[in-house]
């Protein structure tokens, strides 16, 4: 008996080697970090292997339809009830949940923010968390906040899970290192990575940077999917395949730790006495992902016009209402230019839509300057926006040959409900006052006489 303990506290130092990955997007998976550990022809065996308590981890309703029912089985060292024990509240500040009406002076308009500030003092990924805008209503499970992070230390003996909602993490400076229950995932600028609601996990850092910063969108409704395709067919677009899956791996260690809990928009925080990443062995298709938008295939005009963005679909999350997502997760990836006699960057528009964009790396076509790496815009419901002044010349004068957009990764999260801002974003130091002036040199050019101006 006592051999056999030993011989399970060794194993966890075999299951550090690599980071394994499972191929495909909303797969039934299965996998085990110790031979043996999974059950095989049954989820739920009077007695599991190597002592571990079996567990379900519900992310539909049990009686969703196929398409949608997600579930998965862990085998863990000890269930989950052995890792909350009494909660107490505490307060993350800067992290906000709708519905959120903040008080603020700012008025509406199209706002731009440069970077977050470097933390001046160390925190670690939950405590760098800054909300941007909240939409929608958490307690109906519809909406999104849009969180902007910054952070440079680990978390060691912090874990966290959020009840409301799954978490999309867009790194854009600084790799890290993603451990969830179900595995973990190391994630670096141009990939992002998916949490599924109510998941154990903790952040660490990767590499040398003076910090870590990125984006995340955290959907309170229904879960991420891949877009359908329509007449595109098959292929292109996210293809299943580049979505991966970690293996199973898993931390045995007794030492003090916290669990950091989100709930209905408030915060709590049980001490345990051991790593609540336990699960040895799982099985089923509730898991995390992640995703490199370097393997994105768009597809475009290749004759005239410039599409809707929706062609560049990454993720979508349903409303239940057809063809209105809850939110979108958009790209704007490298791509060729090919169009004739066309207008080739974005549109000035008015969308119903909100739309909050942030860029990983590179410029953005829409915009000469002042849109950089690491900052974010926000160009709300109805509110009029599109290329300013000097991306419009460029674009009505150039010569229409084929051009490659390279060296380019921006995004969008696209919600059907108006975003609103927190109180830390209006009063953002890094906020742009002046970009809408960015707009300011689109002078009239009708003259009442025919003829190209
Ligand atoms: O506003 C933006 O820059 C995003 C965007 C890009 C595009 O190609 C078409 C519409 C749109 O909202
Ligand atoms: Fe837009």
């Amino acid at each position: 008996m006592l051999e056999k303990a030993e011989k399970q506290r060794k194993a966890p130092a075999a299951q550090e080697q690599a980071l394994g990955y499972m191929p495909g997007f909303g797969n039934d998976f299965e996998t085990e970090s110790l031979p043996g550990a999974l059950p095989q022809g049954q989820n739920s065996p009077q007695k599991c292997e190597y002592g571990l308590y079996a567990e379900q981890l519900s992310g539909s309703p049990f009686t969703a339809p196929r398409g949608t029912n997600e579930r998965s089985w862990l085998y863990r060292i000890r269930p989950s009830v052995r890792h909350t024990g009494r909660f107490k509240k505490i307060d993350y500040p800067h992290w906000k949940t709708a519905p959120h009406i903040a008080e603020h002076s700012l008025a509406l308009g199209q706002l731009r923010w440069s970077p977050l500030p470097t933390p001046a003092k160390t925190l670690d990924f939950l405590e760098g968390i800054r909300t941007m805008t909240t939409a929608g209503d958490v307690l109906t499970q519809s909406g999104m906040a849009a969180h902007a992070y910054a952070f440079n230390a680990d978390m060691v003996d912090d874990y966290f899970f959020n009840a409301d909602g799954e978490l999309l993490i867009v790194p854009q400076t600084g790799a890290i290192r993603v451990f969830t229950e179900l595995g973990k995932m190391d994630v670096e600028p141009s990939e992002i990575c998916l949490v599924p609601r109510g998941t154990m996990f903790k952040v660490t850092l990767l590499g040398k940077e003076e910090v870590w910063r990125g984006y995340i969108c955290e959907n309170y409704g229904a879960k991420f999917t891949l877009p359908d395709r329509g007449p595109i067919g098959a292929n292109c677009l996210a293809n299943p395949r580049d979505f991966k899956t970690p293996v199973a791996a898993f931390e045995d260690k007794e030492t003090p730790c916290r669990v950091h809990v989100k709930w209905c928009g408030s915060f709590h925080v049980t001490e345990i006495g051991h790593s609540p990443l336990d699960v040895v062995a799982w099985h089923g298709n509730y898991s995390p992902y992640k995703y490199d938008l370097k393997t994105f295939s768009p597809v475009g005009a290749i004759l005239f016009d410039h599409p809707d963005p929706s062609i560049f679909t990454v993720l979508t999350a349903p409303s239940g209402e057809e063809g209105t997502a809850n939110v979108d997760f958009v790209i704007f990836p490298p791509r060729w230019l090919v169009a004739e006699h066309t207008f080739r960057p974005p549109w000035y528009h008015r969308n119903i839509m909100s739309e909050f964009m942030g860029l990983i790396h590179g410029r953005y076509d829409a915009k000469e300057e002042g849109f950089v790496p690491g900052g974010m815009s926000l160009h709300n419901m109805m509110l009029p926006h599109g290329p300013d002044s000097t991306g419009f010349e460029k674009a009505s004068n150039g010569e229409l040959k084929p051009v490659k957009l390279e060296n380019t990764m921006a995004f969008m999260f696209e919600t059907r409900f108006p975003q609103q801002l927190t109180k830390f974003a209006a009063e953002l130091e890094t906020l742009q006052d002046n970009y809408i002036d960015c707009w300011a040199g689109l002078e009239r050019k009708f003259d009442g006489t025919p003829g190209i101006k």
